[in-house]
């Protein structure tokens, strides 16, 4: 359903739900973006140290994936990379000033990414229609830059009214589950 046709008494975009001001979210010293669970420790937990935006619209990220997401041996768990992929992909919209959320990520892991180990991510938009804005991007080893993991995928670009329309959803899924359990006690009496 699309926010326009949704009918509700959704918050206003000004309520806490709406979240910061995605042209001015809060930052990591190194300059990240920091999503809901990073914004109170003020580093990103992925282990993004920083992004920049290039003249060409190419975004270039400096991590390293901290020993807590270890998977193999001295290796990155997938779900990590997926996760990073996931988080820069959706921040080059953000350094352009829109906030989207990934509809479809497809990823592709070429090496084991090694644990605390230097490593870059470029990604860019490849084309938009409508609402859909097609991204990808690399996964690099530092300083060689051999390819470790790729990413492709969709994002939808939102406004800020997006969290607080999810609420209004919960609510309804949440009461219409409590009128469910109401109707199946009342059949079991
Ligand atoms: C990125 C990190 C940010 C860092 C934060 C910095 C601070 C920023 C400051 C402040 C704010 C805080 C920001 C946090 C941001 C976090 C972002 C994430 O974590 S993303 C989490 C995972 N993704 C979801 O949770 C989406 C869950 N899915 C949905 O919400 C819906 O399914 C959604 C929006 C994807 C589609 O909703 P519909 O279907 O109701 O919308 P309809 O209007 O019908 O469709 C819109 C367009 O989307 C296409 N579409 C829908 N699903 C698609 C799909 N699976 N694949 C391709 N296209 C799809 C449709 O074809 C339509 O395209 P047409 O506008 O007509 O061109």
């Amino acid at each position: 359903m699309s926010q326009d046709s949704h009918k509700c008494h959704c918050k206003s975009p000004t309520d806490r739900s709406a979240g910061p001001d995605v042209r001015d979210p809060p930052r990591s010293d190194g300059g990240v973006a920091l999503c809901g669970a990073c914004r109170d420790k003020k580093t990103c937990r992925l282990g993004l140290i920083s992004e920049r935006l290039d003249e060409t619209g190419t975004a270039w990220f400096e991590l390293r994936c901290p020993k807590d997401h270890e998977g193999g041996p001295n290796v990155a768990h997938g779900g990590w990379t997926a996760s990073v992929l996931d988080e820069c992909l959706g921040h080059v919209p953000l350094l352009q000033g829109v906030l989207s959320v990934t509809a479809e990520l497809a990823v592709s892991f070429i090496k084991p990414v090694p644990i605390e180990r230097p490593v870059e991510v470029r990604a860019r938009i490849e084309r938009r229609e409508g609402s859909r804005i097609y991204i990808s991007g690399e996964m690099v080893l530092l300083p060689g830059r051999a390819v470790l993991a790729r990413g492709k995928g969709t994002w939808i670009a939102r406004d800020r009214t997006h969290f607080a329309h999810f609420e209004n959803w919960l609510a309804e899924q949440d009461s219409m589950s409590g009128a469910n359990q109401v109707a199946l006690t009342k059949a079991r009496a």
